[in-house]
């Protein structure tokens, strides 16, 4: 007797030559999409969740994260992880309870597919291998982080501009443009927060154009705490390449320029947006926060390599700045090959080496100098975090994701690990050189670690919360633990009745933060609603009017 899966033989497989056929709603037979990493696509929400140990009692806020989640089958079979539908995870977590809600960002690609019910769009950043009907709308997926800026969340991907989200019940406000102040086609996933001016730094790259035509454009802003754009200054890159973190001391801003290159000429070819260069310099960017012109652009470089997150950056006594990001050995992106070369694999990936440096650069260096790393230290991992109190300031402690191959891991029940081998959590003290490592287990690995700050604590004080990937049985847990002693393990797990994706970048928000903009936002509130975008941007108006 047959059973009933073998009617997925009767089913013809749905790419053929690499591209989507017809209308059926199947996914690609590939990693991206398998195992692990299976399609979730699910919005919901789910009512008190199951836990073991005890949320510290203090902890009265929500832990907002983001996912990338393909909502359609993509139109290339080898489409890559990073091109998935923005979904944000919110944990609302109050008297040592937890409560979960899910929603997708509702992007303009978003409803442009749900109205077709396939997708549109084709490969990451390549509009010219769209649908002829999507020409002129935005295709960012809003994918990569979600920040709290004055009473809404802000869904970003580096590609294209931020959409604003309500935090209490993750419905989309729409396209946010800071009410007309930033018109950049392209918008960091990485604001930064100044601690004590309450001022968002943040920045644009390829933002000359379309924001997915390789120019070389930067755009730095700064909006201040009333909403108010005070600093808008564009500078060059030496070639269009990746800028996906940054750093903001007092004065500063440093932006890491990783040798991924944008061609044109390949993107009209219907090629990748990037491509590896294994014989380009790693470079750093280093402009001033108040008043930069075109030309006060310094940049920096060192051998080849490719930057991992941001974990601190300030001025020391010297006036030089100190920089500390992880930076790997090789391609990270190893779906973004050279020219000429196919593809490497996840494997390969995990070979790399990921340490964290310490850089300590001359603001007022020249241009094209070679630096050298004042510390190379062997976390071996990713996803840099610290105290964001200390964002601009000399800070002590940070975290991470931490990938230890020494450690016993179960490939016959988990396969290859989906998304790398992040098995542990890592905090580290710079003053000490302390290390204080929490192992996952031979069967589970983390996503990224997000601080918790407890009330009136020193840096450092307060809790680490992060997603479990429970490889064997495909659900996912959260975990709190002490920050400055991960070492003692959890004191809660959250268990969550279903598995979500690999994610990228969360935060933690304070409920009186959420509340007290909540009464601003209010229709007669001192703010009022936040206001979605209200006309196009250049590019749309220019190429498709
Ligand atoms: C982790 C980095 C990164 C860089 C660019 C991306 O588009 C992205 O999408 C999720 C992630
Ligand atoms: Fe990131």
């Amino acid at each position: 007797m047959a059973h009933i899966y073998e009617v997925a033989n009767l089913v013809e497989y749905p790419y053929v030559d690499g591209r989507k056929k017809g209308d059926q709603v199947k996914f690609p037979d590939t990693p991206v999409f398998q195992t692990f990493n299976a399609p979730s696509r699910l919005e919901g929400d789910i009512f008190d969740l199951e836990i073991d140990g005890t949320i510290p009692p203090e902890i009265n806020g929500t832990f907002y994260r983001i996912q990338p989640d393909h909502r359609f089958p993509p139109l290339f079979e080898e489409d890559i992880h990073f091109s998935g539908d923005g979904s944000i995870t919110a944990i609302r977590i109050q008297n040592g309870h937890a409560d979960f809600k899910q929603r997708y960002v509702k992007t303009d690609r978003f409803r442009a597919e749900t109205a077709a019910r396939k997708s549109l769009f084709g490969k990451y950043r390549n509009p010219y291998t769209d649908s002829e009907s999507v020409k002129g709308v935005i295709r960012t997926v809003a994918n990569t982080n979600i920040t709290f800026w004055r009473g809404m969340l802000l869904a970003s991907k580096e590609d294209g501009p931020p959409y604003a989200m309500d935090p209490t019940t993750l419905e989309t406000i729409g396209r946010y443009d800071f009410e007309g102040q930033v018109q950049s086609p392209t918008f960091t996933a990485h604001p930064k927060f100044d601690p004590d001016t309450g001022e968002m730094i943040c920045f644009a790259y390829e933002a000359g154009g379309n924001g997915n035509d390789g120019s070389c454009d930067i755009v730095v802003y700064t909006i201040d705490a009333n909403g108010k754009k005070t600093e808008e200054a564009w500078y060059k890159s030496p070639f269009c390449g990746m800028i996906h973190d940054c750093g903001i001391s007092k004065n500063y801003v440093v932006l890491p320029l990783t040798p991924l290159k944008c061609s044109i000429d390949r993107l009209k070819k219907g090629g990748n947006h990037w491509a590896w260069d294994p014989n380009e310099s790693q470079w750093y960017g280093i402009v001033p926060r108040r008043g930069g012109k075109p030309e006060d652009i310094v940049w920096l470089q060192s051998d080849n390599g490719f930057h991992g997150h941001v974990a601190g950056c300030y001025e020391n006594e010297e006036g030089q700045v100190v920089f500390d990001l992880t930076v790997a050995d090789g391609n990270v992106f190893f779906f973004f090959p050279p020219d000429g070369q196919d593809a490497s694999t996840l494997n390969a990936r995990n070979r790399l080496q990921s340490i964290t440096h310490r850089w300590v650069f001359d603001p007022k260096g020249k241009t094209g100098s070679h630096v050298k790393p004042e510390i190379r230290w062997d976390t071996s991992g990713e996803f840099s975090r610290i105290d964001d109190r200390f964002v601009t300031k000399k800070y002590n402690h940070f975290w991470q994701a931490r990938i230890d191959p020494t450690r016993e891991y179960d490939a016959a029940k988990c396969g290859s690990p989906a998304g790398g081998l992040f098995n542990c959590l890592g905090h580290y003290t710079w003053d000490e050189k302390s290390e204080d490592v929490l192992w996952a287990g031979p069967r589970a690995t983390f996503q990224e670690p997000t601080f918790i700050p407890k009330d009136g604590g020193g840096e450092g004080e307060g809790w680490i919360i992060a997603l479990v990937n429970r490889l064997d049985i495909l659900r996912n847990d959260i975990v709190i633990v002490d920050a400055k002693n991960l070492k003692g393990g959890p004191l809660a797990i959250i268990h969550l009745p279903l598995k979500l994706r690999l994610g990228l970048h969360g935060n933690f928000v304070d409920q009186r933060e959420i509340e007290g903009w909540q009464r601003r936002r209010e229709p007669n509130g001192e703010v009022g609603p936040a206001c979605p975008a209200q006309k196009p941007l250049a590019w749309q108006l220019n190429d498709f009017a």
